[in-house]
């Protein structure tokens, strides 16, 4: 079972994967080092669509990584099944790690311009050893025709076919976890639209488990099932979808969705704006990492760091003044 400081994690039988007090660590030059990542725990259920967000730099993409242990994060524990991945290595970690696989931001750069999308989708499968038969069916489940799209180069494709042969290209491999890193945020708003809807069929028809990563909390909050909203490297706030957007209770929450046109959050003009920037990662503000920017903010969160808590069942805030109506 988790620890009482990670009481928001269901018990392991009912979970896919379990993410345990995770800890993401950089070397930042003069001997100092940025914790991109701090504390973070959170679970999945099978077929189940986590949003994770926040705004850049806050460690998002450092917590996909380490889920993939590309690299192994610096503490805590990523458990898929039974298997605790942060202990494996070699072969062992190559095996389990065909379970969970990435889809990446930048969908052009990310596809290698030499190779043919055959090429580039079955790649993974070579080195498997399987799964090369189902190139043509992960082609035409992500929308695209066999015969024509996989004799040519990623050049010939628009932004949003490059995200569709990443996608294939993570399919073949009969993934249960899916990680999609900010999978729209390089695209045109309505093929975005697209993307997430292609997202949701392949979700159902290949019973997939997603992580689903953005900046955008307008975009997380149609995909995911449960909303994880990240901090510099800690979290804020954890609770199912409809629960967040509809009772934020943490002072950031409320702010990134104020600033979603049509949310229906009509706060104070204080409260909306996030002011500045984020302070820097090497050097965090003591107390709670929000004070500097929160309009609620007082001496106990200088002091104090809030711990993750419960305000109703299945919704965490960290926050010593939390909204509570
Ligand atoms: N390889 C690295 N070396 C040093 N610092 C890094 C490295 N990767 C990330 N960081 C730092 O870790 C922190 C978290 O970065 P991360 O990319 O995980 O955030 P993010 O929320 O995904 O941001 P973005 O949306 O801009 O990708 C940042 O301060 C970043 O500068």
């Amino acid at each position: 079972m988790a620890g009482s400081g990670n009481a928001h994690l269901r018990p392991r039988d009912q979970v896919l994967l379990q993410v345990e007090d995770l800890v993401v660590e950089f070397p930042a030059g003069r001997g100092r080092t940025v914790r991109a990542v701090s504390g973070v725990s959170f679970d999945l259920a099978r077929g189940e669509t986590l949003g994770i967000v926040g705004e850049s730099g806050c460690g998002k993409s450092s917590t996909a990584r380490a889920l993939v242990q590309l690299p192994p994060p610096r503490g805590g524990s990523v458990r898929l099944d039974d298997v605790e991945l942060t202990t494996l290595r070699g072969e062992a970690l190559r095996r389990t790690r065909r379970r969970l696989q990435m889809i990446f931001q930048d969908p052009i750069s990310s596809l290698n311009p030499r190779r043919r999308v055959r090429d580039i989708v079955s790649e993974g499968t070579r080195v498997w050893g399987a799964g090369g038969d189902r190139v043509d069916e992960v082609l035409e489940a992500v929308g695209l025709d066999p015969a024509t799209a996989a004799v040519r180069r990623p050049h010939e494709f628009s932004g949003g076919q490059c995200q569709r042969i990443s996608i294939a290209r993570a399919l073949v491999l009969e993934p249960e976890v899916v990680i999609c890193d900010e999978p729209v945020s390089a695209l045109d708003v309505s093929v975005q639209a697209q993307i997430l809807g292609l997202l949701e069929d392949l979700k159902e028809r290949y019973r997939l488990t997603l992580v689903f990563i953005a900046h955008d909390l307008a975009v997380v909050k149609n995909v995911s099932d449960r909303i994880l909203v990240m901090y510099l490297g800690k979290m804020c706030e954890l609770a199912a979808s409809t629960e967040l957007i509809e009772r934020p209770a943490h002072p950031y929450t409320r702010a990134l969705l104020a600033s979603i046109p049509g949310s229906g959050l009509d706060l104070p003009p204080a409260d909306r704006l996030i002011k500045g920037e984020p302070p820097s990662p090497v050097d965090p503000p003591s107390g709670c990492r929000f004070r500097t920017r929160c309009p609620r903010a007082a001496s106990r969160c200088a002091e104090e760091e809030p711990e993750i808590r419960p305000l109703t069942g299945g919704h965490w805030v960290a926050c010593h003044f939390p909204e509570t109506a």
